[in-house]
């Protein structure tokens, strides 16, 4: 990663605490009754476990899911084939840097907050080519077309990186009608805004950190999307904001589960019922860690609001409508080239006095 800079150093209130706690983890949520059928009855096990989301969602903006149908070899393959890329000369990956014109491929510079993380990642898109606009300029029409590079080592790192997506993805809309039913919505309510999805994937490296009491594998943060499904390995790292008192709480790893929380996008449609929560990934002066975040995202031209059937007089929508493919590209403009924009963020849309 090349010599330790100031650029990795944390404020202080952000730095890792010396210990953690460990008492509660997130919930854990058992998907096998909706395992079998690929549209959802309205048997009690399904009544059930779509409170059991709701709950998930309103307290913790962040659960587990075990039984969720993903076959164990497709991850289990795009696992292998990721530790070997990154495993790879820093030359050799930097054949497939992301650079000014294209924001796909290998980076290892990336920095959360103006801080740099202590982390290289790898991210492709779902849909190749994806469309998002060319610029952040609220007028300028233009789209460009994003494409995935790939690289030539592992030789099967392609394949597994898209049967991984195509399984991920799956899952993702499950996830999302269940939400809706947790909203009190029709279960396919939400779909139609991933038509022309913006999904990506990324594959993070956190390799072992000599400073791991001043930098952070991922600065605090919130994810932008609709909705965030992570494999982690059996390391841990990472750590999400409890709501009810502000704590750092780790998310212990579990077999074979898959984590997932809830984005800016599902905030904003629920009206802030449920909450998009900060969270972070500690860095290990013991032991590399491996995770893969999939970003499951709107079409670019989706206008994302409060949805009407969750707004009326009594509760008004608190956010103005913004169109997701223009915070999309203002946001990765301002975290590659540093522009002196103010990173974009849902509050800037919040309507006053609410
Ligand atoms: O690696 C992790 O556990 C989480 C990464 C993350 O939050 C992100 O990439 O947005
Ligand atoms: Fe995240």
């Amino acid at each position: 990663m090349g010599n330790i800079d100031e650029s990795f150093f944390q404020e202080t209130e952000h730095r890792p605490k010396q210990s953690t706690i460990e008492a509660e983890n997130i919930p854990l949520i058992d998907l096998s009754p909706i395992l079998t059928s690929d549209s959802f009855n309205s048997s009690s096990e399904i009544t059930n476990l779509v409170a059991e989301i709701g709950d998930a969602c309103q307290k913790w903006g962040f659960f587990q899911v075990i039984n969720h149908g993903v076959p164990s070899t497709c991850r289990e393959k795009i696992e292998r084939a990721s530790k070997e890329f990154f495993l790879l000369p820093t030359e050799e990956k930097r054949k497939v840097s992301r650079d000014e014109d294209n924001p796909l491929g290998f980076y290892d510079t990336e920095h959360t907050k103006n801080v740099r993380d202590w982390k290289e990642v790898f991210d492709f898109v779902v849909e190749n080519p994806t469309l998002l606009p060319a610029s952040h300029e609220p007028h300028d029409m233009k789209l460009m077309e994003l494409k995935n590079q790939w690289p030539n080592f592992p030789n099967n790192f392609r394949e597994a990186c898209e049967e991984y997506a195509q399984g991920i993805e799956k899952l993702s809309y499950k996830l999302v009608e269940l939400i809706a039913l947790s909203l009190g919505l029709p279960s396919k309510r939400l779909n139609s805004y991933f038509k022309d999805q913006t999904s990506f994937m990324r594959l993070n490296y956190y390799p072992l950190c000599p400073i791991r009491d001043l930098a952070l594998g991922v600065g605090r943060h919130k994810d932008a999307g609709a909705l965030t499904v992570l494999a982690q390995d059996d390391v841990g790292g990472l750590e999400v904001k409890r709501k009810t008192d502000g704590e750092w709480i780790q998310v212990k790893p579990t077999l074979d589960a898959y984590i997932i929380n809830v984005g800016d996008i599902i905030q904003v449609w629920s009206n802030d019922r449920y909450e998009s929560i900060e969270h972070r990934v500690i860095a290990s002066s013991m032991k590399e860690r491996f995770s893969v975040p999939f970003f499951f995202n709107p079409s670019h031209y989706v206008m994302v609001e409060p949805l009407e059937e969750l707004t009326n007089e009594g509760s008004p929508a608190k956010y103005r409508a913004y169109n997701w493919g223009k915070f999309s590209t203002t946001r990765n403009l301002s975290n590659f080239k540093k522009l002196n924009v103010e990173n974009v963020q849902i509050y800037h849309f919040r309507n006053g006095d609410l």
